[in-house]
């Protein structure tokens, strides 16, 4: 069965605890960290994660698009994250930054941008819960999926069934009504979408359409 994180990046920020609500259905809710450094963007940080923690009952997954961090993991378990995902772009010590998360009670996730390649991941599959595959360039929503993802979604798949291992592999960006059967498909487990399902008039309905349209 598919899973579905919405991102509350696509949501009306001046009302969050109500847009939460509508997404309730969800499995996840997924926390979009900006620096402005990893990518140009900026959103927000552990403060508001606190904030929403008491608000809903999804897990929270918190995708990391920051520099260094490392020195940010206590912080964002800490506020509630379930899962905690980095990019393995800004990471040198990545089986360290693994332990580290996990070492806080919370599944460890390692995303990658479209150019970067799965092979980076090689010697820490075996630690990995998500991996996490940007499907448009990190730091906005709203953007196209990249055709090429899917390609990499197979291959991936591919990886982890000769592995062995049970890792989740999640998407984000570009994820809508038109394209997530196509995707469920290739073999992605958990769908981030944030327009496809804030910007429309009924997220609650549109994600239950998303999941008519999966595994
Ligand atoms: O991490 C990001 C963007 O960097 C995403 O989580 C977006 O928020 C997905 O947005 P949509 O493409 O679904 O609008």
């Amino acid at each position: 069965m598919s899973l579905f994180s919405p991102s509350i990046l696509a949501a009306d920020f001046s009302n969050l605890r109500e847009e939460i609500k509508k997404v309730e259905k969800a499995d996840f809710l997924h926390l979009d960290v900006m620096d402005g450094r990893f990518v140009p963007n900026i959103s927000f940080g552990p403060g508001l994660i606190k904030a929403l923690r008491p608000y809903s009952s999804l897990k929270f997954d918190t995708h990391l698009m920051i520099v260094e961090p490392e020195k940010y993991i206590t912080t964002f378990a800490e506020v509630g994250s379930d899962l905690i995902t980095v990019h393995a772009e800004v990471v040198t010590h990545l089986d360290r930054v693994i332990s580290q998360i996990k070492d806080k009670g919370c599944k460890a996730g390692v995303a990658l941008n479209p150019s970067t390649p799965l092979n980076v991941l090689e010697y820490v599959l075996d630690k990995i819960d998500y991996i996490l595959l940007m499907t448009v360039n990190p730091g906005y929503g709203g953007q196209s999926f990249i055709p090429l993802m899917f390609q990499k979604i197979v291959k991936l798949k591919e990886l982890i069934q000769e592995s062995n291992l049970d890792i989740k592999i999640e998407i984000d960006g570009g994820v809508n009504l038109d394209n997530i059967n196509e995707l469920s498909n290739a073999g992605v487990d958990i769908f981030v979408a944030g327009s496809a399902i804030f910007k429309t008039d009924n997220p609650a309905d549109t994600l239950a359409k998303m999941r008519e349209k999966t595994k």
